[in-house]
């Protein structure tokens, strides 16, 4: 029979042989330093083995490892041996804010929508489980990243999950498909990353043109839809986001008349999902620009496959990458037409790099390169390096630049106005040697070349794009790093760990026990 001691041996003893390997040990010689035998060793890692505590503290000191941990099981954590060259091609997978658009907007088809190379990530699949749970068919099809989602003909939205609802913003998405058809509904408010206040009034205000009345009260958006009121005149939205532009698009959609939304974003996922409601017979013109013309359709029922373009901030990040490790690679699959002015940005600062010949990602619209970064000296840039909504440097894409300005010499200036607090977790790369001065909540100065990167233990700040930041730096610093919880960085990144592996890092995934 087997007993949670066996149960919790195998797992310390798995965690220790992986530790092991890691430090490139064999048994004899974490034998030997532990001053017992190989078969001890071999016992202990088979869980045979039972340890003493203080057998357990000089094997993490030895491996120099946190494995032992006590705490719940549960979060994941990254263990990086930096300093480390990368080589080799790796192609950008799809976008994270591309996939959860388009599965908000399958919720407006009677008919199975099928998504085909969705990024396998964490955001992705807490909207699987909250379309689930309202009664939505979704999986996936087998050996592959494609998703069929197949809505039933009355959603169940009194079963919604609502503890995978508050875990990503992305329910804000649910109200301009459901108002077509519900005229009274809740939904849980939208959570995510903690970036500071994000408003949704740009949302509601928007909506409001379709009959939505939302009253958030005890964490809830209580919805009513007069069906009296219909955009008569052109919906003026008041910040140019990707998501109310969308929010928008999904209620237009359903809607059988003509909405004209104006100052909408043009950025990548807001393409990618009017692509596909063209595909759902929606009629849309302006794509790209910031007035979208949408003439909506009644009922929609039809089987629809579409692939969503490739992530510019995936590419971006391992752009950063190559440069921080001062490797070549080559990353394939780059939209470079959301990426021209970080790119315009990184020449000036005196990087080189090839691309191909462009080629369609697999929507049929958006240009792709194969990009070849070649390592070499930079300099920080002239001016402040600052985002603006597309087509201007992605706001995402800014914190890369805290990364990229800490090899550069000299000074550079980040200035974050976006995110009341994205500005301040940049400041964890002085952990790992950078020299980052906080000038406010939204500006760092960063000086390069960094002197010396230096291993540390890190938690991972609790936003997506600053923890791989510090995940990079991390590839930079010689010896063993760890990145504690880095759930946000699932969210967005599929594998990452496996992928940057592939060409040549060392970063092992392990849990508390
Ligand atoms: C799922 C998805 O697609 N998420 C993206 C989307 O989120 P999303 O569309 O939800 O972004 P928000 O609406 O929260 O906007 C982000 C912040 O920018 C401010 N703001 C935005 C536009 C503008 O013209 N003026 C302005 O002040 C907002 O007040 C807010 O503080 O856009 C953000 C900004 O590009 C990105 O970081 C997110 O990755
Ligand atoms: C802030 C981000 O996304 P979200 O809107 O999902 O929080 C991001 O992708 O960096």
């Amino acid at each position: 029979m087997t007993t949670t001691t066996d149960t919790y041996l195998t797992r310390i003893g798995t965690l220790i042989r992986d530790a092991r390997r890691h430090q490139g040990l064999t048994q004899s010689e974490l034998a030997d330093v532990l001053g017992t035998s190989q078969s001890a060793v071999a016992r202990i890692e088979q869980g045979k083995q039972n340890l003493s505590l203080e057998m357990l503290a000089r094997v993490g000191e030895k491996l120099d490892s946190e494995f032992v941990s006590l705490g719940h099981s549960g979060p994941q954590h990254l263990r990086i041996v930096g300093g480390r060259k990368l080589s080799g091609s790796i192609p950008v997978k799809t976008s994270k804010n591309a996939a959860v658009g388009l599965l908000c907007a399958s919720l407006l088809n009677r008919g199975r929508t099928t998504l085909r190379n969705l990024a396998r990530i964490e955001e992705v699949n807490r909207i699987i489980e909250v379309l689930t749970s309202i009664g939505v068919r979704v999986r996936w099809l087998p050996d592959s990243n494609d998703l069929e989602v197949v809505p039933p003909a009355r959603l169940d939205l009194a079963g919604i999950d609502v503890d995978a609802a508050r875990r990503t913003r992305t329910v804000i998405m649910f109200l301009g498909p459901l108002l077509a058809e519900y005229d009274e509904f809740r939904l849980p408010y939208a959570g995510g990353c903690d970036l500071g206040t994000r408003t949704v009034e740009p949302h509601l205000s928007a909506l409001r043109h379709f009959g939505l009345d939302v009253t958030a009260t005890h964490g809830f958006y209580e919805s009513v839809v007069d069906r009296s009121r219909h955009p008569k005149k052109a919906i003026i939205l008041t910040e140019r986001g990707d998501t109310v532009t969308e929010n928008v698009l999904l209620a237009a959609a359903r809607y059988e008349g003509t909405t004209v939304i104006r100052n909408a974003s043009p950025n990548y996922m807001v393409q990618d999902l009017c692509f596909f409601l063209q595909g759902l017979g929606v009629r849309i013109e302006g794509i790209g620009t910031t007035t979208l013309t949408v003439t909506g359709v009644g009922q929609v029922d039809t089987d629809i496959e579409y692939s969503p373009s490739e992530d510019p901030i995936e590419a971006m990040s391992l752009i950063a990458a190559a440069v921080v490790t001062g490797s070549m690679i080559t990353v394939e699959r780059v939209p470079i037409e959301f990426l021209e002015i970080e790119l315009a940005t990184l020449e000036e600062m005196g990087l080189t790099f090839d691309t191909t010949e462009e080629y369609l990602a697999q929507n049929g619209h958006t240009r792709l390169v194969d990009l070849t970064i070649h390592p070499g000296p930079l300099v920080a840039p002239k001016d402040k390096i600052a985002p603006m909504p597309f087509p201007g440097l992605n706001i995402d894409n800014l914190p890369f630049f805290a990364l990229i300005a800490a090899v550069a010499e000299g000074t550079t200036m980040i200035h974050d106005w976006v995110y009341e607090n994205r500005a301040i977790y940049l400041t964890e790369l002085t952990k790992v040697g950078a020299q980052v001065q906080l000038l406010d909540p939204h500006r760092v100065m960063i000086t390069g070349p960094t002197p010396k990167w230096r291993a540390a233990e890190v938690m991972c700040p609790p936003a997506l794009r600053p923890g791989v930041v510090v995940l990079l730096a991390m590839l930079a610093a010689p010896g063993t790093s760890v990145l504690r919880n880095v759930y946000v960085i699932n969210r967005g990144y599929e594998d990452l760990a496996e992928r940057l592996n592939a060409l040549g890092a060392t970063i092992e995934t392990f849990r508390d026990i």
